[in-house]
């Protein structure tokens, strides 16, 4: 069988929250999710077709990771879409080698890379013609915290929010549980995606601010880092994070970086209180690592739902790294550390080889 089409389909990790702007931030980091797609027949819509799909994957999570079609999170977010378009099934025998590099449970955005790649998997191979801002929808369908998947999707630094819905639309569950109900994409398809779910902004990132990643050996998953958090807040806590939000995105901007007003800015009261619990070490770690006692630091929070520490620096790495991995170790917990870069560009689709036989 000869192919009709090669495409490449790159998703970024990333880091979300920064502190206080949780579910409402997010960064775009250099670490990849990559699909290498062939596709061996012209993608034309055939009714109630399921082409044989052969799916491979190597990197984080090889040794977990469904590799059924209906199983597997990127596959299967794919078919969603498909099925949202009256399409029953992939039209096209093909053969798909997903390579990981984002650990997953870390809170680096591993499931929001997946579903981004699954949404833009299913606009490539159903021939949809679905824009970004359409794909973002899809996504937000199925993963209910804009952060990860808008900085996967559109890249930089971003703030979204989502529009209220109807309440006919908010029994959409997270992706969590899509993973583990078999008959979700069925029951997701029958609702209508309604359109402009998910708004966002780009926000100005200087140049010299790099994140520096330390990945506890563990992972904690993002449904329970959420369960754990309570339904109502006291007041004062929100006014706390408000504040030190608006101050954030400005000062994240600036060039050279005010490292003592991002450390304050980046404290927060809505998440990484309780979720110490779930994150041994974090408690000290997040209150004892400051610019003051480690030049070059700018501030520390918990990425996303963690456990994964983000840092963010200008120089003097290592050393920033040291501490964090030695304070990590006192809970006998081992950790590695990656230094990325914030990336402008969001998740995209290259094709690669076309053949017009
Ligand atoms: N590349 C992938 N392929 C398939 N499933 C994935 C992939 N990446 C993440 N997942 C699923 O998402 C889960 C992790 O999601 P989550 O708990 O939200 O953590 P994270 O902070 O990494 O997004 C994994 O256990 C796995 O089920
Ligand atoms: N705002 C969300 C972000 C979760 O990010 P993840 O990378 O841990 O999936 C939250 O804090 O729950």
């Amino acid at each position: 069988m000869t192919y009709s089409r090669k495409l490449q389909i790159t998703v970024p990790c990333s880091s979300s929250n920064i502190g206080p702007g949780f579910d409402v931030l997010g960064v775009t980091l250099s670490l990849y999710l990559t699909l290498d797609i062939s596709i061996f027949e012209p993608s034309s819509v055939k009714e109630n077709y399921n082409a044989e799909v052969v799916l491979t994957y190597s990197g984080e999570g090889n040794d977990g990771v469904p590799l059924s079609v209906e199983k597997n999170l990127i596959t299967k977010t794919a078919l969603y879409v498909l099925a949202c378009n009256n399409i029953s099934g992939f039209t096209a025998p093909m053969t798909i080698n997903v390579n990981n590099l984002i650990p997953m449970g870390r809170g680096l955005g591993s499931s929001g890379a997946a579903v981004v790649a699954g949404v833009m998997l299913g606009n490539v191979s159903g021939n949809l013609g679905l824009t970004k801002d359409r794909m973002l929808d899809y996504c937000l369908m199925i993963e209910r915290h804009p952060d990860n998947v808008t900085a996967a999707l559109m890249g930089g630094f971003i703030a979204s929010y989502l529009r209220e819905l109807n309440t006919d639309d908010t029994g959409i569950p997270h992706s969590e549980e899509l993973e583990k109900k078999n008959d979700m994409i069925n029951k997701l398809s029958s609702q209508i995606v309604p359109e402009r779910i998910g708004h966002y902004i780009k926000l100005n990132w200087a140049k010299e601010i790099k994140a520096i990643t330390i990945i506890p050996q563990f992972e904690v998953s993002t449904a329970e880092a959420r369960e754990i958090l309570p339904n109502d807040y006291n007041k004062n806590d929100v006014v706390f994070n408000l504040q030190r939000l608006a101050v954030l995105i400005m000062a994240l901007s600036q060039s050279p970086p005010d490292a003592d007003l991002i450390c304050q800015a980046m404290q927060d009261k809505v998440h990484q209180p309780y979720r110490k619990q779930l994150i041994p070490g974090l408690s000290e770690i997040i209150t004892n690592v400051k610019p003051t006692t480690h030049p070059g630091l700018l501030g520390i929070c918990l990425s996303g739902a963690g456990p994964t520490i983000l840092a963010l620096a200008t120089h003097n790495f290592d050393n920033i790294s040291k501490t964090v991995i030695d304070m990590f170790a006192k809970e006998n917990i081992e950790a590695v550390v990656k230094v990325l870069d914030v990336v402008e560009g969001g998740a995209q689709v290259v094709e690669t080889k076309y053949n017009n036989a």
